[in-house]
């Protein structure tokens, strides 16, 4: 791989549900690309098709059209062997963490199970496991507890540690903070920039939020009914968007100081009524 390569290219993806007599496209011909190290924020409304182009990088939904490559190889259409390999390359960090690890394990079981289906033996599974909760600032000891005894930004710490035994060169990362308080979102995204940092791990960070995209990702993409309106830097795209709707985006969400929320609302009054493009044209 060249170092302009991008790790992830997807390239006019299309994902349809629904029937095969009567499918219902949700995603229309995205085209993005993820760099080595780079973290591409992934925004838009609910049911703006966010997750999905996730769950398609991931083999989770099949893609009706286009190409997604990983590290300049075509991936869409994996068998489930050549699926499961690539699991140590992939990894995902879902929302809810509560739901996302099972109550009947243990937090080391939880961790050692991608190691054991990776070929890891006992005592090079329990090292890493060990090593991984101290990397994600939880003491190793933890290895013994359930998750029912964790806090919610604790369990999160947890499935991230998750996604990394197995090193992974790209996480989606599916809404991971959008469950947290503020205080624990602000911990677990300044965890999230110092592994990046440590380990040159890639993301595409899936977000409703378009404060915490600011704080981390380099690259920012806003969807619209299932297209890619607006791809552009961080700052850029999350301060000054050129499209309409990442404008009204941006002017429905919410800030701390109460003269800038002010401003924020009325542009966005402003804004509401102006009709958008049609983003199939
Ligand atoms: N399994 C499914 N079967 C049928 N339609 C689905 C399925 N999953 C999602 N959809 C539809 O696909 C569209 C995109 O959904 P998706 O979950 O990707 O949106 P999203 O932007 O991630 O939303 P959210 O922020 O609420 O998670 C929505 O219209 C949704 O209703």
């Amino acid at each position: 791989m060249t170092p302009s390569t991008p790790l992830l290219r997807a390239e006019n993806v299309v994902v349809e549900y629904g029937s095969r007599r009567r499918p219902t496209r949700v995603l229309h011909e995205v085209s993005l690309d993820v760099g080595p190290g780079e973290c591409v924020g992934l925004v838009g409304e609910s049911g703006s098709g966010k997750s999905t182009l996730g769950k398609a990088i991931l083999g989770l939904v099949p893609v009706a059209g286009g190409r997604i490559e990983f590290d300049g190889r075509d991936i869409t259409r994996l068998s489930g062997r050549e699926r499961r390999a690539l699991a140590s390359d992939i990894q995902v960090v879902f929302q809810d963490p509560y739901g996302s690890l099972n109550p009947m394990m243990t937090v080391g079981e939880i961790l050692s199970e991608p190691l054991s289906v990776g070929g890891a033996g006992r005592a090079e599974s329990r090292r890493i496991v060990g090593e991984m909760l101290e990397r994600v600032n939880l003491p190793a000891s933890v290895a013994g507890r359930y998750p029912s005894e964790f806090s919610g930004g604790q369990r999160q710490r947890i499935a991230i540690a998750r996604a990394l035994v197995r090193r992974p060169r790209l996480i989606i990362c599916d809404e991971p903070v959008s469950a947290l308080d503020l205080t624990t979102q602000a911990s677990v995204l300044d965890l999230l920039i110092e592994l990046q940092r440590d380990t040159g791990v890639s993301y595409l960070f899936v977000s409703h939020d378009l404060g915490v995209v600011r704080r981390i990702c380099h690259r920012v993409a806003v969807m619209y009914r299932g297209h890619l309106v607006e791809v552009g830097e961080g700052d850029q795209v999350t301060r000054e968007p050129r499209h309409p709707y990442s404008r009204r985006l941006l002017a429905a969400s919410p800030v701390a100081d109460p003269v800038q929320q002010r401003a924020r609302r009325e542009e966005w009054l402003a804004l509401r009524g102006d009709p958008l493009p049609d983003p199939a044209r």
